[in-house]
């Protein structure tokens, strides 16, 4: 089981590494460089990237990631976006993790002109909302005790009561909210792998404190979740691919690339 998981920093890469005991380094084309790390005697192999904040940068990392695998012959079971975020009350205090059953881009699409919004469903562009596998959500929140429901992508974070009011109407299954996991499902679906999104909550969304998130507090609770979800992932099937895992470890993901013209 190959899993990929983007953060948007590196403080919540290395708060999902941690709950490994050790972790090796593999650049990427580009630049960026995957932590993987594989607990549990190899049943999963899970590499994690801090791909930067927002949806572009996430989905520009995960693609990248995606990409290589696919073209290592190795390609991933499943992506994971996590990380810290902004959690709706009551549902999710800050320290809960929440588990997405949905992804949704809460911002993308265009204003209407009497005020209201239209997603890029209702403009026709296509889809706002990808949906995480059930059953694995169900283990998910079953493994980790996560609140389960939507969880919302934007571009800008809420900073008061009243756009945390908005998204709630508009939105009402909505957790929480994060500023990558869109992008990153984005990414997955152009690749056909399922995605899910897991993050531990910092701070309410609602007016901007930044003094009262408690980032601490969520990395130990998302490095906690990790160490249960190990075996989750193990046990989630795999999607039929094409090519199979070379089982080989090279030293960079470039080195198992094909030769050209080889
Ligand atoms: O300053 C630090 O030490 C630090 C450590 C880890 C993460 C951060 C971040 O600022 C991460 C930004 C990241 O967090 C998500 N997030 C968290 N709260 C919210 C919110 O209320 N609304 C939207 N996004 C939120 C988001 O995914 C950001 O990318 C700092």
């Amino acid at each position: 089981m190959r899993v990929l998981v983007v953060t948007a920093v590196p403080a919540e890469r290395d708060a999902v590494t941690a709950a490994a005991p050790e972790r090796r380094e593999f650049p990427l084309p580009g630049g960026a460089v995957l932590h993987r790390v594989v607990p549990d005697g190899g049943a999963v192999v899970c590499d994690v990237l801090a791909a930067g904040v927002g949806p572009a940068a996430a989905a520009a990392g995960a693609a990248t990631a995606l990409t290589a695998a696919a073209l290592a012959g190795d390609p991933y079971d499943l992506v994971v976006s996590a990380g810290i975020a902004g959690g709706f009350a009551p549902a999710a205090p800050v320290g809960a993790l929440v588990v997405s059953d949905a992804l949704v881009a809460a911002d993308l699409g265009a204003q209407s002109g009497d005020g209201g919004f239209l997603s890029v469903t209702e403009l026709g562009f296509g889809s706002h909302t990808h949906r995480a596998p059930e059953e694995l959500v169900r283990a998910v929140a079953g493994a980790t005790g996560a609140v389960r429901g939507a969880v919302l992508t934007v571009s800008t974070a809420t900073g008061t009561a009243e756009r945390a009011g908005e998204l709630a109407v508009r939105h009402p299954g909505a957790v929480a909210e994060g500023m990558e996991g869109f992008g990153v499902a984005e990414a997955a679906a152009a690749h056909g792998v399922p995605v899910l999104e897991l993050r531990a909550v910092s701070n309410e969304v609602g007016p901007r404190d930044k003094a009262a998130w408690r980032i601490g507090e969520a990395l130990r609770a998302l490095t906690g979740a990790f160490g249960g979800l190990f075996p989750v992932f193990a046990a989630f099937p795999a999607l039929p691919v094409l090519g199979s895992s070379s089982g080989s470890s090279p030293a960079t993901l470039a080195e198992s690339l094909p030769v050209q013209g080889g």
